[in-house]
Order: structure tokens, then C-alpha cells, then sequence
């Protein structure tokens, strides 16, 4: 069989997420500035991006930046007719530009965000959507706790594009005045708006209010929404200590650590320390169910004390029958094989085992309860950490089987009101590199134990 129809056959099993619902979603945002609602639509288009579904946001406020890039508080007051108009006029371009956008068959969920703070407002959108037949989503966040809310005043406006080069304190000062103005004509989704589908979230999930969800995609979506929180908090990600097949440069299996393995465990702790972990924090420790993950985790556990639990589906993708084979050998043994992995490694499936999108539906769960939990370390291996990382970094598909994610190195990520912020941290313990490029057989070498770095 050629590399061609070795892939062909891998993709009559390839399973498409995306493929089993063929409605069209629009998501459409409500709530007053500063409730979190920029937040929840980018982790929602990064977990569909993730999951294999194409989704785009469409900010209204960058289409009003346009005309007005950097407007006062006064542009935002319900009497101010032209202001009025040239946020009427962003919200019509945004939702042409949606709609053209599902027109070429671009995507399947499109996440409208902005305030659509008004009955009005809503029912306009739900009357275009309806016409092009796209399903709407409303999601309303809701939020009173004065805290939160101020957070989100600091974190997110005043590194806002709306404020960029003004006086933090004025910039507050002038986007509370902003909140207020749309206090003054903010009707929450009620009774009357019965006929629509949508989900409220009230202080970012403590309590939510779910009404008429249709299909598939959206319910899985409103499960994803539910259960994020903007508590701070990190998630540190480590390989285990190299492996004797590490060593011999076999994949799979279930090998104990070599010795340099065994001091990395050692050292784990010391750099998570090292690492920055606020007091009193409690980090809850991940593992897959295979001997080189629980060996890694063994000292961390001892001398922290931290929770500890494992997860078969952290285990690593399978090879299926190249289990246990170098890189050469499997070059040697299946050569269409290892050709067509070459040519899609993310789609391609081993007989018998997986492919990186496999893991990907298996990790779905654990990225839920990742949503869900706070500070986490996850000890796993090179594709689970691939397929993790990318989520949490936005790593499109083609290019997250290839990524290098060395041994013995602790990754620390904290997520931001924009994006996660990345911090590496090295043990300083050599180990093989079990990293192989596209095209070559094998690339397994030492690599020196550098002195602790940040990326
Ligand atoms: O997808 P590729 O790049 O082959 O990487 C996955 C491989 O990484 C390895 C090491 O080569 O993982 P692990 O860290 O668990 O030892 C193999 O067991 C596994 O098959």
C-alpha cells in the first residue's frame, strides 16, 4: 500500500466532531462591560478550534474602533443620537460580515461579542440569524460581585485597545462611567425572551440558568461555558523522567524511569517550588495510569502531601503494533506506514492504536475538569502534553504533533484575561531527546542539562 492510500484508509476512520450536527450556530454574548464576556468567547472558539469545529469571534467593538477608535464615556450615553447610530452601524457590519462568513461555508460557529444588551437588539439578531437559518445561542453573563468586577475593570480595560497610552486611573475612572451609561438601558434576558435558546450565568457559574438547548452542538458547548471560572490559578505540565525505552529509543510501553529519571522525580518538587506557587495553595497532582508517570509523581506526592490522582486517559497514544519499536524499525517494518505519518501525522492512526486526534476526543473530559479545577500539575507524556499544550496555547492542528516538548523540563501556564501566559522551567538533568523531525528515521540523542532557565 503507498503512503497515498494508507492515509486514504486512515481517513475513512477519521472521526469528525464537527461532522455529526450540521447546524449552524451563531453564540451570541449579553451582558453589561466588564462581565467577562471577551473571556468566554475566546476559550469557547479555542476549545471548537480544538476539538476540530472552525469558529470565528466577531468583536463588535473592533468594527465601531474603526470610525471611533478611542471614544469617551458620553459616546456610550443611550441620548447621544450619533453615538447611537455608529454603534448600530458596527453591530450591522459585524453581523454582514458573520453572515457572509457562513455564506462561503467558512465555519460553524460564529461567537458574536458584544453587549446586545437590549430586548430589541436581541430579537434583530435572532430575526437575521433565523432568515439564513443559524440557530441562535444567547449567552448572558451576569455578574454583581463588586470584586470580580473590578478585576476585570484592571485586567482587561485598561490594557483595552479603547484606552491604549491613557492614565490607567482615568481609563477606569472613564469605563465605569461607560458601564453605568449602558446600566441605564440593560434589560436582562426575561419570560418574555422564553422562545430563544440560551444560558445564563450568574457570578461566572455559580449559579446557570439553561433554557431550550436543541442540539448536540450547542449542548456542548453550554456544558464547556458552565464549567469555566476566572479564579486565578495555574496549570504546570512535565513529561515523566526519561524511561529506560526513553533510553533505547522505543515508543509506548510501560517501562520504569531510568536512573536520570529517578532524579528528575527527585528534583520535581523543588522546582515546582521554584516555579512560584502562592501560599497556601493547594496543587492537585495528575498522572496517566502507566509506571513512568507514577514513578515521576512519586517524591512530588511524598513530600508535598498534594491529592493525587490517575487518568487512563492521560495514558500515551497508543502505537497499536508499533508498540515497543524504535523509529528505524517501524521505518523498516511498515514503511507506508511510517511515510503516511509523515505526510498527516495528526490524522494518521497506527493499526490498532491511535492517532493525535484520538487523544484529543479522549482528553476532552480532562479538559473539562481542567476547566473546572484550580491549580493542577499534570505529570503525562510527549502526544497527552502536545494535545494539552495546544489547547491551552491555540497550536492549530497540523502543527502540534511536531511540536518539541523536551524531558526533565516543568511548564508553567497561567491563564490570562487574554490568552495563557507560558513560564519553562529546566531541572537541569540531561536526558535523551526522544524528538524526531519529519522525514528523518530517528533523531535520538543526549541533550545537556542546562541550568534552570525561564523561557
Ligand atoms: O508522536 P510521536 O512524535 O511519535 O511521539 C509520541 C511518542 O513519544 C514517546 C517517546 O518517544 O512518549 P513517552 O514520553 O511516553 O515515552 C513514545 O512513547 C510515544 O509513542
Amino acid at each position: 500500500m503507498s503512503s497515498k492510500s494508507v492515509i486514504r484508509s486512515q481517513q475513512q476512520h477519521k472521526v469528525f466532531i464537527a461532522s455529526s450536527d450540521e447546524s449552524k450556530i451563531c453564540v451570541v454574548m449579553v451582558g453589561l462591560p466588564a462581565r467577562g464576556k471577551s473571556l468566554i468567547a475566546g476559550k469557547a472558539m479555542r476549545y471548537l478550534a480544538w476539538v476540530g469545529i472552525p469558529a470565528r469571534v466577531f468583536n463588535v467593538g473592533s468594527y465601531r474602533r474603526h470610525n471611533t477608535p478611542q471614544p469617551q464615556a458620553t459616546f456610550f450615553d443611550p441620548h447621544n443620537a450619533e453615538g447611537e447610530r455608529m454603534r448600530r452601524a458596527a453591530a450591522e457590519a459585524a453581523m454582514s460580515d458573520m453572515l457572509a462568513w457562513f455564506q462561503a461555508g467558512k465555519g460553524v460557529v460564529a461567537i458574536l461579542d458584544a453587549t446586545n444588551s437590549t430586548k430589541e437588539r436581541r430579537k434583530w439578531i435572532h430575526e437575521q440569524c433565523t432568515a439564513a437559518d443559524i440557530e441562535t445561542l444567547f449567552v448572558e453573563s451576569i455578574c454583581d460581585d463588586e470584586d470580580l468586577i473590578m478585576n476585570n475593570i484592571r485586567e482587561v480595560k485598561t490594557t483595552s485597545p479603547d484606552y491604549k497610552g491613557q492614565d490607567p486611573e482615568l481609563a477606569a475612572l472613564d469605563f465605569r462611567n461607560r458601564i453605568v451609561n449602558y446600566e441605564k438601558v440593560y434589560e436582562t434576558i426575561d419570560d418574555g425572551e422564553k422562545q430563544y435558546t440560551y444560558v445564563k450565568l450568574i457570578n461566572v457559574g455559580s449559579t446557570v440558568i439553561i433554557n431550550q438547548i436543541k442540539d448536540y452542538l450547542s449542548s456542548r458547548l453550554v456544558y464547556y461555558i458552565q464549567n469555566l471560572h476566572i479564579k486565578p490559578r495555574s496549570i504546570w505540565l512535565s513529561r515523566h523522567g526519561e524511561s529506560e525505552y526513553n533510553l533505547t529509543g522505543r515508543i509506548g510501553g510501560d517501562s520504569n524511569i531510568s536512573e536520570r529519571g529517578e532524579a528528575y522525580a527527585r528534583a520535581l518538587p523543588e522546582l515546582l517550588r521554584k516555579s512560584g506557587i502562592p501560599e497556601n495553595t493547594k496543587i492537585v497532582i495528575w498522572t496517566s495510569t502507566l509506571r513512568r508517570t507514577i514513578q515521576s509523581a512519586r517524591h512530588l506526592k511524598a513530600e508535598t502531601g498534594f491529592e493525587k490522582l490517575e487518568w487512563k486517559a492521560l495514558d500515551e497514544l497508543d502505537s497499536g503494533v508499533c508498540d515497543g519499536l524504535t523509529y528505524e524499525e517501524i521505518a523498516e517494518k511498515y514503511p507506508e506506514d511510517f511515510a503516511a505519518r509523515d505526510e498527516d501525522k495528526y490524522n494518521y492512526r497506527y493499526r490498532g492504536g491511535e492517532s493525535y486526534r484520538d487523544v484529543v476526543i479522549r482528553l476532552e473530559p480532562i479538559i473539562m475538569e481542567l476547566e473546572r479545577s484550580e491549580n493542577v500539575i499534570i505529570v503525562t507524556h510527549q502526544a497527552v502534553l502536545r494535545c494539552i499544550y495546544s489547547y491551552f496555547m491555540n497550536v492549530p492542528q497540523e502543527k502540534s504533533p511536531w511540536m518539541e516538548v523536551p524531558l526533565h523540563t516543568l511548564i508553567k501556564l497561567t491563564p490570562r484575561a487574554y490568552g495563557t501566559e507560558e513560564q519553562r522551567f529546566k531541572a537541569g538533568i540531561s536526558a535523551v531527546s526522544t524528538w524526531r523531525g519529519k522525514g528523518s528515521s530517528a533523531k535520538h540523542q543526549d541533550f545537556p542539562a542546562d541550568e534552570q532557565v525561564q523561557k
